[in-house]
């Protein structure tokens, strides 16, 4: 990836409400499943704001490594039934390669993302920032704060 685009957890925060927005009105959901892990973050946000207590999750590894894909996507925990009346919410699509995987596992969910890049965004039902696809998104769980040495030392 030739860009990078840095996600603090105000913005995080920001997109996330702006995404649950989108949702309304809440009497229509029964619930949210988390496409575990980075989809927990706006599965948080959006479970606050439609007040859904009813919070379940879909255990899936992708990125083995932070940056790169692994061939073969791993179900390790998946809710039953073809997600009827649920939110399937992760952080973003990239490839689209975990979204067609859980657009096959849950047809009949709503599935929304708060970042999409062009090759993922056909397969989210709703989104909110568009990201070139040759730019990583540094999600804020993933960075720390850190000292900076001044420009000029003595
Ligand atoms: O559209 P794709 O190319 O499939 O990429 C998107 C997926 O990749 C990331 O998850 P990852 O597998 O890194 O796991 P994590 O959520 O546990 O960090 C991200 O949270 C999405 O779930
Ligand atoms: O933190 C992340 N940023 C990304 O751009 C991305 N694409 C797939 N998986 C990702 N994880
Ligand atoms: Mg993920």
């Amino acid at each position: 990836m030739s860009e990078k685009y840095v996600v603090t957890w105000d913005m995080f925060q920001m997109h996330a409400r702006k995404l649950s927005e989108k949702l309304l009105p809440a009497s229509q959901w029964k619930g949210v499943i988390a496409v575990s892990r980075g989809g927990l973050f706006p599965a948080a946000v959006i479970s606050r704001e439609l007040g859904l207590r009813h919070v379940e999750t879909v255990c899936i590894v992708s990125y083995e490594d932070h940056y790169k894909q692994s061939d073969e996507l791993r179900v390790l925990h998946a809710p039953e039934g073809d997600g009827e009346g649920f939110i399937v919410v992760d952080d973003l699509v990239d490839t689209g390669n975990t979204a067609r995987k859980i657009r096959e596992m849950y047809p009949k969910a709503r599935f929304v993302t708060v970042f999409a890049k062009p090759a993922g965004a056909p397969l989210v039902d709703d989104y909110v920032i568009d990201i070139p696809q040759n730019t990583w998104i540094e999600q804020p769980w993933d960075l720390g704060l850190s000292f900076v040495p001044p420009l000029a030392r003595k």
